[in-house]
């Protein structure tokens, strides 16, 4: 897409199955990285995580770029405000389309990283990125939440407080597990993008995430994109898992 077709709606939903899976690079160098994405022609959108950025930077970003592809940076920046704002000014200067903050930073923080955002991108000629804030990390579960984190609402309500929080911050979307997508979905109606990790195709392996659901149940319930890895990443033929998910969404 080119740079000056880019605004806060790149979020809506398309018909093109292919646009709705974004693959998480979590490589650990940039070489392992690029090798999964020429093994997955068909792919729009990547993530870049925290082991890839730690290994490879923002140079990897910028050739992900240069190769056409739309870029999540996926750094939960979580921090004073004066800090969140000066990394997603830098994400955004970078590309990044999507970019993670996460909500409990608070609201002021939130309304800062989206302020600095906004500039960072027009000092380069870019459109808005969206930020994206990060609600409880789908590897939670809910009687783990509740013990160690001593919070007393049921989960899904925090992370409804934590997406709305958001919102009221001027933010246009959110990190939450499928399993939350339908509830917050009544309450942020589209455009607000809902975007959700924790997505496991029908018999693949769950590893550390623990409230998923599949591709077509995550949308179904609302989803705006689907962040997908290791179903995908660690199949024996990345290619064939790419478009066995999109067959599902098609
Ligand atoms: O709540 C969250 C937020 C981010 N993630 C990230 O998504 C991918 C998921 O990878 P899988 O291999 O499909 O489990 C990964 O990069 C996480 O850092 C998340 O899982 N949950």
């Amino acid at each position: 897409m080119a740079d000056a077709e880019r605004t806060t709606t790149a979020m809506e939903p398309t018909l093109d199955p292919a646009e709705w899976i974004i693959l998480a690079l979590d490589r650990g160098d940039a070489e392992a990285a690029l090798a999964l994405v020429a093994a997955v022609p068909e792919l729009r959108w990547v993530k870049v995580g925290l082991e890839l950025f730690t290994a490879a930077g923002p140079a990897v970003v910028r050739e992900l770029r240069r190769r056409g592809l739309r870029v999540f940076l996926d750094l939960k920046f979580h921090d004073i405000p004066a800090t969140m704002a000066g990394a997603c000014r830098s994400a955004a200067r970078l590309g990044a389309e999507l970019i993670t903050v996460h909500a409990c930073a608070g609201s002021e923080a939130l309304a800062a990283a989206q302020a600095a955002a906004e500039e960072g991108a027009a000092e380069e000629g870019l459109g808005a990125p969206t930020l994206l804030a990060v609600t409880v990390l789908t590897s939670w579960d809910p009687d783990r939440f509740h013990r160690e984190l001593a919070i007393e609402p049921p989960l899904e309500t925090y992370a409804g407080q934590l997406a709305a929080l958001a919102a009221a911050a001027g933010l246009n979307g959110a990190v939450c597990s499928p399993l939350e997508v339908a509830r917050l979905r009544a309450a942020l109606p589209r455009p607000f993008a809902l975007v959700t990790p924790g997505i496991r195709p029908a018999g693949s392996d769950t590893a550390d995430q623990r409230r998923v659901m599949t591709p077509a149940e995550a949308v179904a319930a609302g989803a705006s994109r689907l962040v997908i890895g290791r179903p995908i990443s660690g199949a024996a033929d990345p290619a064939a898992a790419f478009a066995a998910c999109c067959a599902e969404l098609g």
